[in-house]
């Protein structure tokens, strides 16, 4: 197996590492870099990894992958290019282009620039990812090893994609709990306590997304198939025609996909 290390040991490394060990990989191939020493105690204590701080030598690595605040990754790239070999660089930070990085990195060009999300904490992540000049398709399948620890992996051929992907796989989970939250609202309004309200709409959502998953029908068929006519389901979906919510979540993916091209410029301009 491949020596990985990890720079920045916090929710979204803790979700590879957690994926790569019930994967098979050995702790032992795994070594975490983090200032926080409790932190690092808390990874060896539920994984066995190793850990150092930011002043220790990089142990020789495949696999570099950065999972610092995009803020820190300058600095952080900085310190680490001297010292990266020929290890391939993913990098899972939001907003920073695979030319900023690598310009960072002194001009190494092995680098995965990745948008995964918080669903890679139960293993059922989406990681968008795009490969940089030098990464052959050997690296490729590396770095399908290692996010596919997480879920699943889609490759897209032009870095302004993972804007795209940012605005509806990167962010998306937070508007599907946005509407779990709207739809347990809409329970307590119905006189249901905070428990059941709870339980109703998670259950539902659970059981919506499973049917979907295991079905041949698509989205819109299954959703039909709830709507009788003339029924309950017929009148609340016009209610959301009405009120135009289709085109608002449409919208709304196209400001998120806005904001991340604005942070991509921020953040490499701010950071050079
Ligand atoms: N949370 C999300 O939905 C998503 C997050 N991301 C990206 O993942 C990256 C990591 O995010 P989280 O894990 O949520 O952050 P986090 O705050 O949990 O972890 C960051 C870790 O970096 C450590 N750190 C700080 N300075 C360091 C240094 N000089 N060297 C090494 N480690 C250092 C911190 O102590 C902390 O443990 C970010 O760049 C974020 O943009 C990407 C997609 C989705
Ligand atoms: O909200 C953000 O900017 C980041 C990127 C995708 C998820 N969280």
């Amino acid at each position: 197996m491949s020596k990985i290390t990890f720079i920045g040991g916090g929710n979204m490394a803790s979700a590879i590492i957690g994926g790569l060990i019930s994967r098979g990989a050995a702790a032992s191939d795994l070594h975490v870099i983090d200032p926080e020493a409790a932190r690092l105690a808390e990874l060896a204590t539920r994984y066995g990894v190793t850990g150092g701080s930011p002043d220790d030598a990089l142990p020789t690595s495949d696999v570099v992958v950065l999972a610092v605040k995009p803020q820190q990754l300058k600095a952080v790239s900085q310190h680490l290019a001297p010292s990266l070999g020929g290890a391939l660089v993913i990098s899972i930070a939001a907003g920073i282009r695979a030319d900023s990085l690598s310009r960072w990195l002194g001009g190494h060009t092995r680098v995965v620039r990745v948008m995964p999300n918080t669903p890679a904490l139960v293993q059922a992540g989406l990681s968008g990812a795009y490969a940089g000049a030098d990464v052959d398709t050997s690296d490729r399948a590396l770095a399908d090893r290692v996010l596919g620890a997480i879920g699943e992996v889609v490759w897209v051929e032009s870095e302004a994609e993972i804007d795209g992907i940012t605005a509806i796989s990167g962010s998306g989970p937070a508007y599907v709990f946005y509407f779990m939250e709207a739809l347990q609202a809409a329970a307590r309004a119905q006189g249901f306590n905070i428990d059941t309200a709870r339980k109703l709409a998670y259950q539902t959502f659970y059981g919506a997304v499973k049917l979907a998953l295991e079905s041949e029908d698509d989205a819109g068929t299954l959703r039909a198939k709830v709507t009788s006519k003339g029924g309950t389901t017929e009148r609340a979906i016009n209610a959301f025609e009405t009120s135009q919510l289709r085109a608002t979540i449409i919208a709304a993916a196209a400001a998120a996909a806005a904001r991340s091209r604005e942070l991509g410029e921020e953040l490499g301009r701010d950071a050079d």
